[in-house]
Order: structure tokens, then C-alpha cells, then sequence
């Protein structure tokens, strides 16, 4: 099976990486932002008609939240305009998208885990982008995996545990949101999930993040507990940061449709970050 995956680059692809170069079954073809520009429909048309993917795994994105908020067109170009372009070439060239979207397609205001079948309401710019991406798949192709995840950490900078690790260096105590929730999930898992669902041939939109949910403030505590670091987390609000995008207060979504589809279960989030963290 013929497998692309773009934007290699990041903290997602980079995870694929790793584990499909270790699986012979599979032919891959990696590419980053600079050989492939999703928002460029020729370098895309281009690189279907060379190498003929049975399965295209989108991991490039534009995911600066707060800098979307002042240049929308910067992630809608990518989010939208990029997806629309694979969309057509997985048409003209018959092949399967995998694609991940984000909780902030939520506004975080349903008292409860958030289903795929709950209402989106995105509240900012990153967040609509995402769900216009996801809604031109869902409209357009029939043979496509979308998979909503959030928090995601791996290899890479795009992620809160990478931010803790810069602000404990510059910072005497940190100030951690207590009051924003959702769940923090391993490119590990999203991964292995994805693996999974491709071989049995699953189809559709599904929520896959690890099990269970945190506050920013929990998760920084696990993290710094998990890694012996001591630092003083000083309990804070959203809402004292003033930052560009609004963000959900409660976007944790539920992984059990995905669960049951595949029979398996998916670690808590807790014990996902000590095995990653390799403790
Ligand atoms: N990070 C998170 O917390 C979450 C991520 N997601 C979604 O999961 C997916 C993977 O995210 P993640 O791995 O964390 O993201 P990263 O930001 O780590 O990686 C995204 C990659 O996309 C590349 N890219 C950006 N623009 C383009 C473009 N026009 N053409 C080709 N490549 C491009 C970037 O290139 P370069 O390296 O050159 O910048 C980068 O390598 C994305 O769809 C994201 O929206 C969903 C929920 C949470
Ligand atoms: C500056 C600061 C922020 N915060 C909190 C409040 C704020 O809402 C939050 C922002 O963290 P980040 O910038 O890592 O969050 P953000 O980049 O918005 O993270 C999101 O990225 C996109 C790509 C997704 O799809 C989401 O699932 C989610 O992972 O951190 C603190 O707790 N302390 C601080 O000192």
C-alpha cells in the first residue's frame, strides 16, 4: 500500500515516521511544507500523479491559535484551501484522506464530553478554519478518516508540555489555567489509533484522544511531577491572560465511538504522559 504523509515536519508527522518506516507493508512517501505546500494545487497535483497514494495521512496544518486571530488568511489557506486541494486530488486520483481536526471546533459550552454528534460552534479563527476544512471532506469525499483530537504533544514545539519547559526556565513560578479543560493526547496514541482504523478500514469522522480530561493546571502539575521538576503552579484563569483567541473553557471530547468500532481501549491521558515520558 502506497501511504503519503504530509507535512512531515511536525510533531504528528514526525511520529509517523517513526513508527511506518519500521512497517515493510507499507511504501511511504514523506513530505514537508517545502516539498509540498498543501496550498499549492499544482505541487499537490503533482506529487499524486508521481506517486499515485492509496492513502494520503494530512498532518500539515496551521495551528498558531493566537496569530490567527489577526491573519486569518494565513490559516485558512492551509486548514481550508489545503484540504480542498487534497480533497480534489484524492478524487481525480482515487485515493483514501486521513485528516485531523481539533476540539476547538467546540465552543466548550455543553455540560458533558462532547460526541461527534454535538453542534460545533468554533469560537475562533484556527477553530473555523479546522471546521471548514473538515466540512468540505465530509461533503466532497466518500472515502476519507477524520479524526478530531486535541492537546497534542509529541517531538516538536507545537504544544503546552514544550511551552511549561520554556516558561520554568525563564519563570521563578508558573500561573497555570485551572479553568480551561480538555484532553491531552499522545501523537503516540493518535498513531496507533489511526494504524488500526486504516487497516480495518473504517470510514468517517471520529473523536480520538487519549481517555478521560485535565485542566492546563493539572496537566502542568502531572507533567512537572512525572519529570521531578519543582516549581511553584500558581492556580489561574483563562481569562487572566488576555490572549488574541478565545479558547474553550470545556472541550474535552469523548473517545468511546472510536473505542467501540475498533474494539480496543485507549490509556487515560495520566498514564499515556508517564509511558511517553518513558518513567
Ligand atoms: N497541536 C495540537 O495541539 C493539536 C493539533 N491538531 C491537529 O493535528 C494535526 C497535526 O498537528 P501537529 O503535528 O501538532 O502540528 P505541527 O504544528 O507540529 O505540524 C504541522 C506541520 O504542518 C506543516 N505545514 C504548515 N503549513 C503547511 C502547508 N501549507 N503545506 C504543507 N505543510 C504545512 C508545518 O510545517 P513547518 O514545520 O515548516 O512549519 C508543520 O510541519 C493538525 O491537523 C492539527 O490541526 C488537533 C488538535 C490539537
Ligand atoms: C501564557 C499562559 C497561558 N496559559 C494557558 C491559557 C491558554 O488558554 C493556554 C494556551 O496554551 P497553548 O498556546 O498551548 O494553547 P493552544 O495553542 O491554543 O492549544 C491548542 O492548539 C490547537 C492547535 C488545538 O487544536 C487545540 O487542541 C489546543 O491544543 O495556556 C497558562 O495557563 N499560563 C500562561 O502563562
Amino acid at each position: 500500500m502506497k501511504v503519503l504523509i504530509l507535512g512531515k515536519r511536525g510533531q504528528l508527522g514526525s511520529t509517523f515516521g517513526n513508527v511506518l518506516r519500521e512497517q515493510s507493508k507499507y511504501k511511504c512517501l514523506f513530505l514537508s511544507r517545502e516539498e509540498c505546500d498543501i496550498g499549492n494545487l499544482t505541487r499537490v497535483l503533482e506529487v499524486f500523479k508521481e506517486f499515485r497514494p492509496d492513502v494520503v495521512i494530512n498532518c500539515a496544518a496551521y495551528n498558531l491559535v493566537d496569530r490567527a486571530e489577526e491573519f486569518p488568511w494565513e490559516a485558512m489557506r492551509v486548514n481550508f484551501g489545503g484540504v480542498c486541494n487534497l480533497v480534489y486530488a484524492c478524487r481525480t486520483y482515487n485515493s483514501f484522506l486521513v485528516h485531523y481536526s481539533t476540539d476547538y471546533v467546540f465552543d466548550g459550552e455543553k455540560e458533558g464530553l462532547y460526541t461527534e454528534e454535538d453542534d460545533t460552534n468554533p469560537l475562533n479563527n484556527y477553530g473555523k478554519s479546522k471546521l471548514y476544512g473538515e466540512n468540505f471532506i465530509r461533503d466532497n469525499l466518500e472515502n476519507y478518516l477524520i479524526f478530531r483530537t486535541s492537546w497534542v504533544y509529541g517531538e516538536g514545539k507545537q504544544n503546552f508540555l514544550y511551552k511549561l519547559m520554556q516558561w520554568a526556565e525563564k519563570q521563578e513560578y508558573l500561573r497555570i489555567a485551572c479553568d480551561e479543560f480538555s484532553v491531552p493526547t499522545s501523537t503516540r496514541t493518535i498513531v496507533e489509533v489511526t494504524l488500526k482504523a486504516l487497516d480495518t478500514g473504517l470510514k468517517g469522522l471520529y473523536h480520538l484522544v487519549n481517555s478521560g480530561y485535565a485542566s492546563r493546571y493539572e496537566w502542568a502539575k502531572a507533567f512537572f511531577k512525572i519529570k521531578g521538576i519543582k516549581k511553584f503552579i500558581y492556580p489561574a484563569s483563562q481569562a487572566d491572560f488576555d490572549l488574541p483567541a478565545k479558547r474553550p473553557r470545556f472541550s474535552a471530547m469523548s473517545n468511546s465511538r472510536i473505542c467501540k468500532k475498533l474494539n480496543i481501549e485507549i490509556a487515560d491521558w495520566r498514564e499515556e504522559l508517564v509511558e511517553w515520558l518513558g518513567c
